[in-house]
């Protein structure tokens, strides 16, 4: 569509409200354009919403006639509905900015593509190929761009905007040009505890990384404040949308996510990319009805429980309970006894299907098994299904199962793994002898650590529900009662109809009764969503990952497409070696790395404190470069200067948030954060307290985390140390 400028139109609304340096530089004529365009994605917006509410209104109020028709409109009911709840939040501020191309073309670029009547783009989604050199042109290779625009919107108006100029001989007059200035300012701007939404200014390497396919393992590996959580969040949206891998799969996206305040922090980026169905969830969480665990304050017994010698001690104590009988069993029925031999039982656990969890394939058993001794039952003496009625519901054959296929429970079978000695010692062959004593002396609470949940998640896969067989028992037979029902009810409403032949064509069609009585039936269980499969799977902060934590990400994503976000030099408990060596120990192979090398949050004042924190224990950690060169320096004080330091910034700062960390006895407040260093990974604050650095350990563990909190400021960090300790920096 031509973009006229119009500037003395009345009518076209004004979006600009510009502030600063860019208000005094900016002819207001030169953009005209631009408001020409976001003012016809306002008008385009309301009137797709004006016709979709009316469409709406017309198909819920129809009489459809047959079957068929109603369910017809039911599914455009529901599209229409879907389809309003997103219009209702398009709007001219979702338009990000436009590019020129070399060929005069204007391409705006939005949140979600529009076009207008004529179908004309008036916006292209930001993931469609076509708007990929908007964030990827760089001046080494500008894509057959000339120029690019990037907008600032704040309340609904755009309160600055970046223009990046390529070809600076083709360019017009409506450009001001300020480079990376105006960018950088913007990321110097108060914080408000959640995550900012910066996908105008996603950058041409972290566009790359974003776009790349699914298949496989990527890992994306930077140091602190280089994008990597805001890659990972942009690039679930992109594959959910683009990646035809990932649709076919079913299109469910996992984020597993550190802790909950990152859940907290992060949780308006994907709604505001239109993405409300990825799952962002930390492992602990994923593991339903586990009350509330704790954290584990033992850090060799979390090592222990981190290791896959455990998972695997896990799924072998399941098999110690799937053992065939030694010797025959009887089974006594009306008309005989039946002999059960091992290798009919053997047999018949050859005939499960493979996969099913321990409960689940022991119900299989007991069908199989009945099968088995039915055969054995002679026409004389039964019909085949009085032999299979009686054998179903034979005592001896439950006691047998109960005896080599006991129905488990997930939770017990754990407990006593930990505490029985002879099973540890049978199914932890990978432990070490030390390593198991100290597990078998070690407390076992009422509730569950952190550290059991990958293992009682294990457990909980491999067995199975307890009450499955009695469920599924209390289902058939409910399924059984409201099939007879609805056959009645079905030959009564043929006998009374008009038209019999349509209604019976109808009525007896075996799908639609099957919906039907499913209806009646007893909801099937709900399955936890959190359980997957997931098409792709996106881990951050995963170099704190655990063996037994990767086993349950991997559970979950059977195809192994997975983007793996993480920083080595962050890795509490250390990470020497590579990411392939490290993932390989999980059982994920194949691995590529793309790398991060630009820090967007802290100064370099900052960073270069943090630097030396960290190379003190780690001399090659991988520390990326801040492009803010100007700061704050680092300030240095007494430990019982934080309340008035604190109070002077809250009392200077009407917006903005801090974090004081390290400091157990600090009770949080309104904009300032109480935070251990981990439970700080992943999260940003315009002014850090570190209380007392010297306390938070020694070696690699005590460095990692002042590194780790130091690069949490985005302006400001004040160290708090005794003045006779070592400097934290
Ligand atoms: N392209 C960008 N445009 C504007 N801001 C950006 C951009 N990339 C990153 N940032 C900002 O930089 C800060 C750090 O980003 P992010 O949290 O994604 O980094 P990270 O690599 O995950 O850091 P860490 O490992 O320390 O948690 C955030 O404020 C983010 O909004």
């Amino acid at each position: 569509m031509p973009d006229t400028p119009i500037a003395t139109d009345p009518f076209v609304q004004q979006f600009f409200a510009l502030s600063g340096a860019k208000a005094g530089l900016t002819n207001p004529a030169t953009l005209d354009a631009d408001n020409y365009r976001l003012h016809a994605i306002a008008q385009r917006t309301e009137q797709l919403r004006t016709q979709t509410r009316h469409r709406l209104i017309t198909r819920g109020t129809d009489r459809a006639g047959v079957l068929q028709q109603s369910l017809e409109r039911d599914v455009e009911v529901s599209a229409l509905g879907a389809r309003l709840a997103r219009l209702d939040h398009l709007g001219p501020q979702d338009c990000l900015g436009f590019m020129q191309t070399t060929t005069g073309e204007r391409l705006f670029i939005g949140r979600l593509g529009l076009s207008d009547e004529q179908g004309s783009p008036l916006m292209i989604d930001w993931r469609a190929p076509a708007a990929e050199p908007f964030f990827a042109a760089t001046h080494a290779n500008p894509q057959g761009l000339v120029m690019r625009r990037r907008y600032r919107w704040r309340k609904q108006m755009i309160a600055g905007y970046f223009d990046e100029v390529f070809d600076l001989e083709r360019l017009g007059e409506s450009t001001s040009l300020d480079d990376h200035s105006a960018f950088l300012a913007s990321l110097g701007e108060q914080r408000t505890g959640k995550m900012q939404d910066v996908l105008a200014t996603i950058q041409g390497d972290q566009d790359a990384i974003i776009r790349r396919p699914s298949a496989g393992a990527l890992v994306v590996d930077g140091g602190p404040g280089t994008g990597k959580t805001v890659v990972a969040l942009h690039r679930a949206a992109y594959l959910l949308h683009a990646d035809a891998r990932v649709k076919n799969r079913g299109g469910r996206v996992l984020v597993v996510s550190p802790h909950d305040s990152y859940t907290a922090y992060v949780s308006d980026i994907l709604p505001n990319l239109g993405e409300d169905e990825v799952l962002v969830s930390t492992l602990s969480n994923m593991v339903s009805n586990a009350g509330g665990a704790r954290v584990e304050t033992d850090s060799v017994i979390g090592r222990i429980k981190g290791t896959s010698a455990m998972v695997d001690a896990v799924e072998r104590a399941v098999r110690v309970f799937e053992q065939p009988p030694a010797q025959g069993l009887v089974i006594e029925t009306p008309w005989d006894e039946l002999m059960l031999s091992p290798d009919q039982w053997t047999a018949a656990v050859d005939c499960l299907e493979s996969g099913l969890d321990h409960n689940t394939a022991r119900s299989q058993l007991r069908e199989v098994l009945v099968e088995q001794l039915a055969a054995k039952v002679t026409s004389e003496d039964a019909s085949g299904s009085e032999s299979r009625h009686a054998l179903a519901a034979n005592d001896q054959l439950d006691a047998c199962l109960e005896e080599y296929w006991p129905v488990l429970d997930p939770e017990r079978l754990l407990r006593t793994l930990y505490s029985n000695a002879p099973l540890l010692r049978y199914c932890a062959r990978g432990l070490s002898l030390d390593d198991i004593d100290t597990l078998l002396q070690a407390e076992t609470g009422e509730t569950w650590t952190e550290s059991d949940l990958p293992l009682l998640d294990a457990a909980r896969a491999l067995v199975g529900n307890p009450h499955g067989e009695q469920i599924r028992v209390q289902r058939a037979a409910a399924l059984s009662s409201a099939r007879t029902l609805m056959r009645q009810v079905v030959d009564d409403l043929i006998a009374s109809a008009d038209d019999k032949e349509d209604l019976s064509s109808q009525l007896m069609n075996a799908d639609l009764q099957d919906q039907l009585v499913e209806q009646r039936a007893p909801e099937e269980p709900v399955g936890d969503v959190s359980a997957g499969p997931f098409s792709h799977v996106i881990v951050d902060e995963a170099q704190d990952l655990t063996d037994a934590q990767w086993a349950m990400v991997l559970r979950r994503c059977p195809s192994g497409s997975l983007t793996i976000v993480g920083d080595r030099a962050q890795a509490t408990a250390g990470f020497s070696g590579s990411w392939a060596g490290r993932l390989a120990r999980a059982g994920i192979r194949d691995v590529h790395v793309a790398a991060l090398n630009i820090n967007y949050r802290t100064t370099a004042q900052v960073m270069d404190a943090a630097a030396t924190a960290i190379r003190q224990q780690m001399p090659g950690a991988n520390v990326p470069v801040s492009v803010r060169t100007n700061g704050a320096p680092v300030r240095y004080a007494h430990p019982d200067e934080l309340e008035p330091i604190l109070n002077a910034w809250l009392q200077s700062h009407a917006e903005g948030v801090a974090a004081v960390i390290g400091h157990d006895a600090f009770t949080a407040r309104l904009r300032v954060a109480a935070l251990s260093p981990e439970q700080a990974k992943g999260l940003e604050f315009d002014l850090v307290l570190l209380y007392r650095p010297e306390r938070f350990g020694s070696g690699v563990e005590g460095a990692v985390r002042r590194y780790v909190s130091m690069t949490r400021a985005t302006a400001q960090l004040v160290v708090l140390q005794d003045p006779d300790a070592t400097r934290a920096s």
